[in-house]
């Protein structure tokens, strides 16, 4: 599916979507335990390919009609060995999460995904699942899915990289709690995205589990149980999804109007932290803590530079932030940020060049020199990786001219309903 946007101005109320990262890891906590409800989940391409990793685990995933309640039984500590092979699709947290589960099984599980997946690196988390004496190896030994993991890891001392994934550290801490030894890792190199190791010790600690962070890196003892408190966990709103509705209001909010995003309360995501970039580039930015409203209004923005090591997935938000600011918008420390669904840095680079926005890639930075040309509406291609088209699409709203984005369709993996919510808001957008 192709979207157009047509030059738009925007106002009102809009919901972001419940957070994807604590859902997965809700779903799989919960996996992990006997039995709990996960309120308010995202239902989305990539968490139901969590919830269809549980089922193949033995579990059972049951969502209420209305998609407000997940009750899962879960497969209490061991999980079977799947009855066929698990597809992970387009979903990196899956992937990780879940091999490091599948290597506690007594036999072996295959882990596969689609083209994009299945180009990610994977090579640090089977080392360390081998180290742990599980199996855990690459189909093609080129390090990517389709990967054969099992024969019961059973817990140690382990060294991984930080700079590749944090997600490898979230699969050990969650896996490691059930082992019989526990886990230690040792990071060798610098954490980026730690972050999202905070979501997961906050989220371990509310399911009962406990970890502690060391000199090192992080440890998790081992023999423990998964039971949030009342057997409920509730999701909180995603703050990569709000990102992209407040750019929408900071760059094309209706004169003396405003853009109210619910579903803002403050948690552990370090990419609540575009609050912070877009007050910096000039926009005032009202956040009601309790009530967990954001309100925006329109400003004209002027660049800033943002160091995106613990928040990789605000890069394509502000990549378009500083296509519409006057003057440099810097994105530095972003390198990691090449191994996501797409090479993030490039395609923001190449689209938003397509659009006429003069931007300079290097390996660790990108930088958008905004203000030099207006933005112009183009056919921009979405990468099928649904930041750079929720990003593209918000650049849309302010080009010249209408913006034809493709592979519209890769919403559905983090923000299903992102193109209604924009329309909601007065944007014209257009299918075909
Ligand atoms: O653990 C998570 O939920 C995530 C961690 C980050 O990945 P990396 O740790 O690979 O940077 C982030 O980019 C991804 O969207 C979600
Ligand atoms: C990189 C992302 O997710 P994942 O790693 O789960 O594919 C993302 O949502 O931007």
């Amino acid at each position: 599916m192709d979207v157009t946007i047509s030059p738009s101005r925007v106002e009102g109320r809009a919901r972001a979507p419940p957070s994807k990262s604590y859902t997965h890891r809700a779903i799989l906590a919960a996996g992990y335990g006997a039995e709990a409800t996960v309120l308010n989940p995202l239902v989305s391409a990539d968490t139901k390919a969590t919830m269809r990793a549980v089922d193949a685990f033995g579990g059972e995933t049951d969502l209420s009609a209305d998609e407000s309640r997940l009750t899962v039984a879960g497969f209490d500590g061991r999980p079977d060995v799947p009855d066929d092979v698990v597809n992970c699709e387009n979903s990196g947290t899956t992937m990780r999460l879940v091999t490091a589960c599948a290597a506690l099984g007594d036999g072996l599980t295959v882990l596969t995904g689609d083209d994009s997946l299945r180009s990610r690196p994977q090579g640090p988390l089977l080392e360390a699942v081998s180290e742990l004496h599980g199996r855990g190896e690459s189909t093609r030994r080129n390090g990517q899915a389709p990967l054969v993991v099992g024969d019961g890891m059973t817990g140690g001392t382990v060294s991984i990289p930080g700079d590749v994934s944090s997600q490898y550290i979230t699969a050990l801490l969650m896996a490691g709690a059930v082992t019989d030894e526990g886990i230690d890792i040792e990071l060798e190199t610098e954490l980026k995205s730690a972050p999202y190791v905070d979501i997961t010790l906050e989220l371990l600690a509310d399911y009962g589990i406990e970890t502690t962070t060391t000199d090192e890196g992080f440890s998790v003892p081992g023999g423990q149980s998964y039971d949030p408190a009342g057997g409920e966990y509730e999701v909180p709103g995603d703050f990569s999804s709000i990102s992209y509705l407040l750019a929408a209001g900071a760059v094309a909010a209706a004169d003396g109007e405003r853009v109210v995003v619910e579903g803002a309360r403050p948690s552990a995501q370090g990419d609540s932290a575009i609050v912070d970039v877009v007050r910096e580039m000039g926009a005032d930015v009202a956040w009601d803590h309790d009530a967990g409203e954001l309100t925006v209004s329109q400003a004209s923005l002027s660049g800033t530079t943002v160091d995106v090591g613990d928040t990789p997935d605000l890069l394509p938000t502000i990549a378009t932030l500083g296509a519409v600011a006057d003057g440099d918008t810097v994105i530095e420390n972003c390198e990691h940020v090449r191994y996501k669904e797409t090479d993030r840095v490039r395609a923001m680079a190449e689209e938003l060049g397509k659009m006429g926005a003069e931007v300079t890639e290097e390996e660790d930075r990108l930088t958008i020199h905004g203000g030099r040309t207006d933005l112009a509406g183009a056919t921009v291609d979405g990468r099928h990786d649904h930041r750079i088209v929720m990003s593209l699409a918000v650049a849309g709203l302010v080009a010249d001219g209408e913006t034809t984005v493709t592979g519209a369709e890769h919403v559905d993996v983090s923000f299903p309903n992102f193109f209604e919510t924009m329309a909601s808001l007065g944007a014209s957008v257009q299918r075909s």
